[in-house]
């Protein structure tokens, strides 16, 4: 590192005590001004010309007029203006840096040798090949998506290893913390994924992705695809948006209709359904999903679709008769609930709904197809795609998906064929609960996840589950996801988060709940550092209109109709 180059801002010195792992440094005026805790930085020896790779863990101001228990304190408690004197005193800013590495060409390498006192300490420069000093990867390499920036440095983004995204993924934030929006971009860059060929030339992939699409918020993707085609959408070839049959949506291009079939489902699964739909998943009567359970096993059909959507009447009589006369199975009052909770099921799920059908939109040959001509799909779970529908409906959507995909997917594995596919979960929560603190029923669609979630790295399917309160999702889930993307988080999460991610340093941690809009800690396998790193997420490039509240025009507007 040349010292004469301006653009390598010099913002302190080590002082003695360094270690190998920690350096104490004076900041220098403009150290001061630009250095924030969490911030790397490097460290250059002349004498080993070596590198150090450095984050900023403490920032503590030094006055000598200002020191506890001084002679001046007395004249302090009385109030008695000091400024002339502090004005004058050694003022000074001191700041721990944790020495994550040295840099070499191909990424961090071990600290052999503490840095000494007198090294000069540097932000690092943008324009001189230090990302590959820093991650050992060069832009363009195959495999890796570059996100954002590392905040701090306009020009260093910090580069996304796809391989280890089959470890799945968590992203967590409170309420316009800036998910979605990361989300998005992170869509995009996953739609043009750099891979380089025997001749060295190189092309651009794109990984298929289901994303559950709690608000809209990916639907700027569907329309941009409508307007203009495959323009900025990167490699994807298809984008379909999946609205539930009531929505106004259905019937445009590229949109299906949410239609499922019960089958995937085994009698124990329907039965438990069925009975707790009826109380909106709160509570859960054992006696009546086990008579239900009997009358489904009892009739012997060997389609629940079937049953349901055509023959719904042999259910109801077989009913009666499994409560009727002394010895009967079912008592007269639990039938009475179980034909209601049947009824409600009927009555919303298949003809208010049209959820179910023997040949649903959502199948096998659209699991084929997505995965072989990679396309996002966006199950579109807003008040638009999704009107009057209960959550508990899009849990069963959910449930049966994760069956398909599963089912599928396992039989890709069987057959040696490799496919890929991201299925992104908001609001995931509501499908993968942590009972202990957020009491939802939800054992249809977490059973199934949670085995996704076990799978290894080979099984193709790879996770995305996206919560603002992550201590509410179920916690064997969250131990499996090997890469965070953080937010915003609101204190509560802060101790959970700190646990879940194996440990943030102090200077990362303590800006988990202050995080601006945008911002975000990136720690786990994805990241090549093998550190937390703070990132600011890049702009999309296709606009997020539907995250933008507009109050006071809105408010404007209705004061004008009067
Ligand atoms: N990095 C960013 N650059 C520009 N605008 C952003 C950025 N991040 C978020 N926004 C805007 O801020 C608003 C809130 O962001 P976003 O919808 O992503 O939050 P969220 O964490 O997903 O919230 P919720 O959990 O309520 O969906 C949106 O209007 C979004 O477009």
């Amino acid at each position: 590192m040349s010292e004469n180059n301006v653009s390598h801002l010099r913002i302190g010195f080590v002082l003695s005590g360094s270690t190998t792992s920690t350096a104490k440094i004076q900041l220098t005026q403009e150290g001061e001004e630009r250095v924030f805790e969490g911030m790397l930085v490097v460290i250059s020896s002349k004498r080993r010309k070596i590198e150090y790779l450095g984050r900023i863990d403490s920032i503590k101001p030094v006055n000598e007029f200002y020191r506890e228990g001084d002679p001046w304190s007395e004249a302090r408690k009385k109030g008695i203006p000091l400024d002339a004197i502090g004005d004058v005193g050694r003022s000074y800013v001191l700041s721990e840096v944790s020495l994550l590495g040295t840099l070499g060409n191909s990424g961090l390498r071990d600290v052999r040798y503490p840095p000494e006192p007198g090294d000069k300490v540097y932000m690092i420069n943008d324009g001189e090949g230090y990302e590959k000093k820093i991650f050992g990867i060069e832009r363009g390499e195959s495999g890796y998506i570059w996100y954002g920036n590392i905040i701090g440095y306009k020009q260093i983004a910090l580069p996304l290893n796809i391989e280890n995204i089959t470890m799945h993924l968590g992203i967590f934030g409170v309420t316009g913390s800036g998910k979605s929006y990361g989300l998005g971009y992170l869509l995009e860059l996953l739609s043009k994924i750099p891979y380089v060929l025997p001749d060295s030339s190189t092309t651009y992939l794109a990984l298929p992705t289901i994303v559950i699409d709690a608000n809209g918020d990916y639907l700027d993707y569907h329309e941009h695809f409508l307007d203009s085609g495959l323009i900025g959408i990167g490699k994807f070839r298809n984008i379909y948006r999946m609205v539930f049959r009531k929505s106004k949506a259905l019937g445009r291009p590229f949109t299906k209709g949410i239609t499922i079939d019960l089958d995937v489902f085994n009698t124990r699964e329907l039965a438990e359904f069925i009975i707790s739909y009826k109380t909106a998943g709160k509570e859960i009567n054992e006696l009546q999903v086990a008579g239900l359970e009997l009358a489904l096993k009892e009739l012997e059909y060997d389609s629940f679709t079937n049953l349901f959507t055509e023959n719904f009447e042999n259910l109801k009589y077989k009913l009666d008769e499994l409560s009727t006369g002394r010895d009967a199975p079912i008592h007269s009052s639990t039938r009475r609930a179980i034909a209601s909770a049947l009824e409600k099921f009927k009555s919303d799920v298949i003809e208010r709904d049209k959820l179910v059908t023997k040949s649903p939109q959502i199948n096998v040959e659209f699991i084929e197809q997505i995965t072989k001509e990679p396309s996002l799909v966006i199950f579109d779970f807003s008040a638009e795609g999704a009107p009057g529908v209960s959550p508990l409906e899009k849990q069963l959507v959910i449930a049966y998906l994760s069956r398909l995909l599963y089912n599928k997917f396992t039989e890709y594995k069987n057959r040696g064929e490799d496919r890929y596919l991201l299925f992104i979960i908001e609001e995931c929560q509501n499908y993968i609960p942590n009972t202990s603190n957020y009491p939802v029923h939800a054992t249809l669609t977490r059973d199934y996840l949670s085995l996704i979630a076990t799978q290894g790295r080979k099984f193709g399917i790879c996770l995305g589950l996206v919560s603002q309160r992550p201590a509410f999702v179920d916690p064997v889930v969250v131990s499996m996801l090997n890469t965070y993307i953080i937010h915003r988080v609101s204190p509560d999460d802060a101790t959970y988060i700190r646990k879940i991610s194996g440990g943030l340093p102090k200077s990362l941690e303590n800006r988990l709940t202050t995080l601006e809009r945008g911002k975000a800690i990136v720690v786990g396998q994805m990241n090549p550092l093998g550190y937390p790193v703070l990132v600011e997420v890049g702009r999309r490039s296709i606009e997020h209109k539907m995250g933008k509240t507009n109050v006071m025009d809105g408010l404007y507007t209705l004061f004008k109709s009067k």
